[in-house]
């Protein structure tokens, strides 16, 4: 089937996760569906793309977050974005209490609007490494209510792009929602409009007229 394009406006991501976790090579295996091992850090990059999920075209910007010493959060980049992603690397403990405040930080700048995240343990080619236990991230992701999952941007494409295309779909179902409601709005205030025009004066006197009391003998 041809992918559709639809006219919401675009969806912006956030990327969170300590230094070395795998931010970058799990973006640009999302977007280009390839794996590359070295990237230039300690830049922030801005990444927009079309991209396919469930047969519909979406827009979306990417920013991943690479100059914060980790002792850094980013309140603002959590702002502007519609939807989060916090990545930990499965092999690096400390990347995983810091996911928790990344997850803090996310909740406390948003509430009390819901904003689409997901948890991602990454590596998990690295077994032999492995510093957090599966149960340990789904158990975070429970606490504070976000989809999980364990993926690995060296070895597989389909779990990345299942996380990021889950994110895209939440957030255009809550854009066309918010979209609905204010159509529903304006034509309310259009049917509420023609009524007051059509009968409101007529009705007010009427409403006056019933109030008052008689005075006729
Ligand atoms: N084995 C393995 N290595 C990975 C994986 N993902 C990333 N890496 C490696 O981990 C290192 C860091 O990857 P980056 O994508 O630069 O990580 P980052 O979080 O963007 O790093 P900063 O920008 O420095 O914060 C690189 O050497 C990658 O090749 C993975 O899934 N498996």
């Amino acid at each position: 089937m041809k992918p559709v394009m639809t006219n919401l406006t675009s969806v912006r991501v956030v990327v969170l996760g300590s230094k070395h976790v795998g931010k970058t090579a799990l973006i640009v295996r999302f977007l280009t569906q390839r794996y590359i091992g070295e990237y230039r850090s300690n830049i922030d990059w801005l990444y927009k793309h079309s991209v396919t999920c469930d047969d519909s075209v979406t827009e979306v910007e990417i920013l991943d977050i690479s100059r914060w010493s980790d002792d850094f959060l980013p309140t603002d980049g959590v702002q502007w974005a519609d939807a989060c992603v916090v990545i930990y690397s499965i092999c690096d403990r400390k990347s995983f209490v810091k996911a928790h405040d990344y997850l803090d930080v996310i909740y406390r700048t948003k509430a009390p609007h819901y904003t689409p995240v997901v948890l991602l343990g990454n590596k998990r080619d690295l077994e032999l490494g492995r510093q957090v236990s599966f149960e340990d991230g789904s158990e975070l992701s429970t606490q504070y209510g976000c989809d999980f999952d364990e993926v690995s941007a060296a070895d597989n494409y389909v779990r990345v792009n299942e996380a990021f295309c889950s994110l895209i779909r939440q957030v255009r179902t809550s854009q066309l929602q918010q979209s609905l409601v204010r159509q529903r709005k304006r034509s309310i205030m259009t049917v509420t409009k023609m009524l007051s025009a059509m009968f409101g004066k007529h009705s007010n006197k009427n409403v006056r007229k019933n109030t008052q009391p008689s005075c006729s003998l």
